[in-house]
């Protein structure tokens, strides 16, 4: 979402009630630069803390100081009028879904609610990142296929807490028969990791960790501009989902992650990267890729890299999942065409119309030539 100068609303009806509903409150053309503006992280909001905290700076004068939760708000009714109608009041719903869950539900280990790297991370991961350059990412991953990049993330240790708070979150939701929403569309079982209170930590997950590789390795598919997540858990085994069809995510980059347990089977297979207009063309050989879970290990690729999970055939398994977006990335497609950086068939056949463009040149000179010597 872009707020440009000509976009500005008036805000005569934001803020509902008390103090900052006063009718001649507008948005400032231009920001406050000395004003710090607060943290809203620990808010549940519809919209990602870093948009309140930039729109912040844009507040009138009279508001920049007043209560937290009332800039919250002010600023909450001014970007849901960027939303259609529809998507409004899905965003309503949605947010109290959230607070009724978060209102009753009881988290177990308060210590995954937000990253701490050392409990949560492998040291070679962390020294990767710390590091932050290309050659210390690649140095701890291998790309068994073009674009599918595998490296050890979680500690055991992590692993086990998310899997006993999921257990924990999934007996609240039986006890209470709380009718929760599945993560997409393909899956009967499995939780949104957002919707009981991971929001921030996989927002930090994400910026912090996910975001700094994806500028490297993604770079053409908005891996520098990430700026939202889906976050949520797919579980396969007896009594739950068996497989997962072929498809494509809706993120710019994936990460998944195998958190456990014992199970046999569930391969990823993958078929190569395609946009939209050629999402069921054909994959070649060499796009062919077939993943066993490792417990602990990152499988980061492209949203649309095509692939699919085959049968878990005994145990459990229980995967991360974080789909990471980037707006930028979704504005700016809209107006192309041509995805041959990335995409397998918008390349291929970018590089027919090549050769097919010098076969005819060279048939010209050619023919020139033979013109010029008879
Ligand atoms: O089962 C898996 O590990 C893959 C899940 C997946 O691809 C998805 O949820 O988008
Ligand atoms: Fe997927």
């Amino acid at each position: 979402m872009s707020l440009h100068g000509s976009d500005r609303r008036d805000t005569s009806s934001a803020g509902g009630n008390g103090t900052v509903a006063a009718a001649s409150l507008r948005l400032r053309l231009n920001p406050n630069k000395e004003h710090k503006p607060d943290g809203y992280e620990d808010l549940q909001l519809d919209f990602s803390p870093n948009i309140f905290s930039s729109l912040e700076r844009y507040l009138p004068p009279s508001m920049l100081n007043v209560p937290r939760d009332d800039k919250a708000k002010f600023m909450r009714e001014i970007l849901l009028k960027y939303l259609p109608l529809g998507e409004r009041s899905r965003s309503q719903k949605h947010r109290e879904y959230r607070q009724k869950i978060i209102e009753n539900y009881q988290p177990l280990h308060r210590e995954l609610y937000s990253v701490n790297p050392a409990t949560f991370f492998v040291p070679s991961f962390l020294r990767a990142i710390n590091d932050n350059t290309e050659q210390s990412f690649r140095s701890i991953m291998s790309e068994p296929s073009p674009g599918i990049f595998l490296f050890d993330i979680f500690q055991t240790n992590f692993c086990e807490l998310l899997l006993s708070e999921i257990e924990n979150f999934e007996k609240w939701v039986t006890e209470t028969k709380f009718r929760i929403m599945r993560p997409n569309t393909m899956n009967k079982y499995g939780a949104v990791l957002d919707d009981f209170g991971l929001e921030t930590m996989l927002d930090k997950l994400m910026e912090g960790f996910i975001r700094p590789l994806s500028r490297v390795l993604f770079a053409e598919v908005g891996g520098a501009t990430l700026d939202s997540h889906h976050g949520f858990v797919v579980e396969y085994g007896k009594d739950r989902d068996v497989d997962l069809g072929f498809h494509v995510d809706d993120s710019e980059v994936t990460l998944n992650v195998c958190l456990g347990k014992q199970f046999s089977g569930g391969e990823l297979f993958f078929r190569g990267i395609r946009c939209e207009k050629h999402v069921n063309t054909g994959s070649r050989p060499e796009e062919i890729f077939d993943y066993s879970h490792v417990p602990g290990q990152a499988v980061l690729h492209r949203g649309r890299h095509r692939h699919g999970a085959r049968a878990t055939t005994s145990g459990n398994r229980v995967n991360l999942l974080l789909w990471c977006r980037s707006s930028v990335f979704r504005e700016m497609k809209r107006y192309q065409k041509d995805f041959s950086s990335w995409c397998g068939e918008c390349s291929r056949e970018k590089k027919e119309r090549q050769r097919s463009t010098i076969a005819a040149t060279k048939l010209e000179l050619f023919r020139r030539e033979g013109e010029s010597t008879a």
